[in-house]
């Protein structure tokens, strides 16, 4: 493959259909694959200590560009250290580009051929972003795995926006390739983009693949188009991908998504589901999920999913679970964060060691059946 860049390792241990069992080697350590990353935003999981995290068995964090740009700045971080120094992580971390979080999150952006021009969602200053700038903000932050600056095409778009959204993203990739500084155990991944259109899709793989990158991730997905439609665009666009680098599908998901893009090859993800709906008093279990606040739990004994060893199912009922959020306690927030992100971990090894023992789909389907048992 010409250009291939050789910074993070990766090996493919197993597979078992189209699912892949597999290690992705870097300077801070080994990532066993399919893996889940908790979002890290502002250089921290919201609600966790980084042990709580490392007590969940995360093996690497999400941190975002676009945030600690901002504040307190990749110049500050990189002062003191960089990501892994400053929030006290000694794993890998994989940081975005920040591009998708620009149109998300800030206010009157412009965006031109030479990148993305914002205005900061927190006072206000102006910004500019490039796929050089923002190579250079994630190798300050010392990030494991950078995040070409893309454009994640909104959905719906028809073939002609795809079409030039997807080949602006190419240039863009091409641009970060250029401007990314080589080191053994870090690497750069590039974004597939093209929509829900076969032939974007194709042209855009066969661009990056011929760039070269460390690993693939799946952009311009979870972004309102439906489970049935990811999965479509999965079925075409996976089986065009080299096998011998890791694919990332950005922002995903719920459960049954993750089980779901295993079965079609995805080897990391990541998604703010766990911790956020976790704040919000929404637990994830084995048969579904839970609102705790909801009233039916005011005098349940019994802990949220009696087969989780995580300290709110080890320790606590629902009925006092219920009670924290009702009376606002922040330890609501910190033990249905922990119990989601320890249930996102168990989904990824039970599916890990599945794989290895060549019972995927059999696992696999066991645990979507659960899932929809439902009265949790
Ligand atoms: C986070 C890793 C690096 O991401 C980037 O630098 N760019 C990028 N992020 C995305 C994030 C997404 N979240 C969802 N759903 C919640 N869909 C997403 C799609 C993209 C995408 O197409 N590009
Ligand atoms: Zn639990």
């Amino acid at each position: 493959m010409t250009g291939t860049t050789t910074g993070i390792g990766f090996d493919l241990l197993k597979t078992d259909g189209r699912a892949r069992r597999g290690q992705v080697k870097t300077a801070h350590g080994v990532i066993n694959t399919p893996a889940f990353m908790p979002v890290g935003t502002a250089a921290t999981v919201k609600a966790m200590t980084t042990d709580a995290v490392k007590s969940t068995g995360a093996e690497i964090l999400l941190g975002n560009t676009y945030h600690l740009m901002l504040r307190p700045t990749a110049e500050r971080v990189a002062q003191l250290g960089g990501l892994h120094r400053f929030m006290n992580w000694d794993k890998p971390i994989l940081t975005d580009s920040g591009g998708f979080q620009v149109m998300s999150l800030s206010d009157l952006r412009t965006m031109t051929e030479e990148g993305v021009t914002f205005k900061s969602h927190l006072d206000g200053s102006k910004h500019h972003l490039t796929p050089e700038r923002s190579i250079q903000i994630q190798h300050m932050l010392d990030s494991n795995i950078t995040m070409c600056l893309d454009e994640c095409t909104p959905f719906p778009a028809t073939e002609a926006q795809a079409a030039s959204s997807m080949r602006l993203s190419m240039r863009w990739a091409k641009r970060s390739k250029d401007a990314f500084v080589e080191r053994p155990g870090y690497g750069l991944f590039g974004i597939v983009q093209g929509s829900v259109y076969p032939d974007l899709r194709a042209e855009s793989v066969a661009a990056l693949t011929d760039i070269g990158f460390d690993g693939y991730a799946i952009g311009g997905l979870a972004v309102g188009e439906g489970q049935e439609t990811m999965f479509t665009v999965l079925d075409f666009t996976e089986p065009l991908m080299v096998k011998d680098r890791p694919r990332y599908l950005m922002g995903v998901g719920r459960p049954s998504d993750l089980i779901g893009a295993v079965r079609r090859g995805v080897d990391m993800f990541d998604c703010v589901m766990p911790t956020r709906s976790g704040r919000t008093g929404q637990a994830f279990v084995r048969r579904g999920t839970i609102n705790i606040r909801n009233a039916r739990h005011a005098h349940d004994d019994r802990p949220l999913d009696a087969e989780c060893g995580c300290p709110a199912c080890q320790n606590h009922s629902r009925a006092y679970l219920h009670h924290l959020f009702k009376a606002g306690e922040m330890l609501g927030p910190m033990l249905l964060t922990w119990h989601n992100l320890h249930y996102y971990q168990d989904v990824m090894a039970t599916l890990r060691q599945a794989i290895e023992d060549g019972r995927f789909e059999e696992v696999a389907s066991a645990m979507e059946a659960r899932l929809n048992e439902g009265d949790v």
